[in-house]
C-alpha cells in the first residue's frame, strides 16, 4: 500500500484552480520532493491530504485512509507528522508548554533527542521567537510522536544554513529507519541531497515524476571545449548539441579570429547525444581542454517551470530518446 496516493485529485477555490487531475503515489520509505513555482498548487495538495479542505473532484488516501473519511483520516493522522510552511502558534504560550500539550495529545517519545538537534528557547513565549526558532519548534512538534509519514511544506525555510544541513542529515537518518517523507520545496540543492523522486507541479498540473538522476540524465551534459584552432561555422552542428556558444557569443563570428582569446577558442553547449560522434568530432580539432559536466539542476528545473520552454523540453527529451 502506498503511503500517499492521489487519483485525479482536483481542488478549485470558487473559480480559481488550485490543482487539476493530479495523480501520484508515494511509496512507503520513500523521500518524495514536490516542486513547482509559486502558486503552482503544492500547498493545495498538502492541505487536501491533511483533510483541511475537501477535494472538488478525485480522491486521495494517506496511509490507506480516504481523506474524505474524517474518522479514518483522524486515526491515520496519529501516524503522520505535519510541518507547515508558516507554523501558527498561540503566541502567548512558551515553547515548552506547546511541547507538553502536543505530547499529551499525540504522545512524545522523541522530544529530548530532537531538542539536542533543534534547540529553540523553550521558556520564552512563542511570540518572541525568531523565524528560525519557530521553525525549529515546529520540527520538534512534527517529529516528537515518531510518525511513520512526514508531510512538510518547505521545511527548511527560515533555518540558517547550518541548521538546514542538520535537518537534511536528520531526514537521511530517518529515511534509513523507514520513515516516509512528502515535502514541498523551492531549494533544489536540498532536493538533490535527500529525495528519491521528485514531482513537478505547474499551473495545478503534475508535469513530471522522476528520480533526480533521471531528470539530470535526460537533460544532457554541459560540454565545454578549448580548441587551439578556429572551428568553422557549424563545426558542432551535431545531433543532440544545443545552444552552441563560441567564445561566450551565441553567434558564430564571421571574422573567425574574433572569437579567439589568447590564441584559443572556447566552445560550449548542452549535449544530449551519444559520446562517440562527439568525441570523433572533437578529435578533428586541436583539442586543448575538455570538460563534460552535469547540467546545473536549476537549469533543468527552469525548463519544467517555464511555460515557454515546454517545446524545448519536448525536443530535448525526444532527441535523448532517439540517441
Ligand atoms: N484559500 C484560497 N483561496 C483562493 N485561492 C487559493 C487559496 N489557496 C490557494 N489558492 C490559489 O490556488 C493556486 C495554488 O496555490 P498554492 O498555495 O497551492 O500554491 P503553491 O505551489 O503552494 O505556491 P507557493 O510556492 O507560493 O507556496 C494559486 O493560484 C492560489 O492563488
Amino acid at each position: 500500500m502506498p503511503a500517499i496516493r492521489t487519483d485525479g485529485l482536483t481542488k478549485y477555490y470558487g473559480d480559481v484552480r488550485g490543482i487539476e487531475d493530479l495523480s501520484l503515489s508515494v511509496e512507503e520509505g520513500e523521500v518524495f520532493g514536490f516542486l513547482g513555482p509559486n502558486g503552482a498548487g503544492k500547498t493545495t495538495v498538502i492541505r487536501t491530504l491533511l483533510g483541511f479542505q475537501s477535494p472538488t473532484r478525485g480522491s486521495a488516501t494517506v496511509l490507506g485512509a480516504d481523506v474524505e473519511d474524517a474518522e479514518a483520516l483522524r486515526e491515520a493522522r496519529s501516524r503522520v507528522g505535519y510541518l507547515p510552511s508558516e507554523p501558527g502558534f498561540d503566541e502567548r504560550v512558551t515553547g515548552r508548554r506547546l511541547l507538553e500539550y502536543h505530547g499529551e495529545l499525540r504522545g512524545d517519545t522523541r522530544s529530548d533527542e530532537l531538542l539536542e538537534l533543534f534547540d529553540p528557547p523553550l521558556d520564552r513565549p512563542v511570540g518572541d521567537y525568531s523565524r528560525g526558532n519557530r521553525q525549529m519548534l515546529a520540527i520538534v512538534l512534527a517529529f516528537m510522536h515518531d510518525p511513520d509519514l512526514l508531510i512538510m511544506d518547505e521545511p527548511t525555510s527560515g533555518l540558517d544554513p547550518l541548521k538546514q544541513e542538520t535537518f537534511l542529515e536528520f531526514v537521511r537518518t530517518e529515511r534509513e529507519r523507514g520513515t516516509t517523507f512528502f515535502f514541498s520545496s523551492h531549494v533544489l540543492s536540498e532536493v538533490r541531497k535527500v529525495c528519491d523522486r521528485v514531482g513537478i507541479v505547474r499551473d495545478g498540473h503534475l508535469v513530471e515524476v522522476s528520480t533526480v538522476d533521471s531528470l539530470l540524465d535526460r537533460s544532457g551534459k554541459q560540454v565545454r571545449v578549448t580548441l587551439g584552432d578556429s572551428p568553422d561555422k557549424g563545426a558542432f552542428d551535431l545531433p543532440g548539441a544545443h545552444d552552441v556558444t563560441v567564445g561566450g557569443r551565441t553567434q558564430w563570428d564571421d571574422d573567425e579570429n574574433a572569437s579567439r582569446e589568447d590564441g584559443v577558442t572556447t566552445v560550449s553547449f548542452t549535449y544530449t547525444g551519444r559520446y562517440e560522434p562527439l568525441l570523433r568530432r572533437l578529435l578533428e580539432h586541436d583539442l586543448r581542454d575538455l570538460a563534460i559536466e552535469e547540467a546545473p539542476l536549476e537549469d533543468v528545473f527552469m525548463r519544467f517551470y517555464d511555460t515557454d520552454a515546454e517545446e524545448t523540453v519536448e525536443r530535448v527529451e525526444a532527441e535523448a530518446e532517439d540517441a
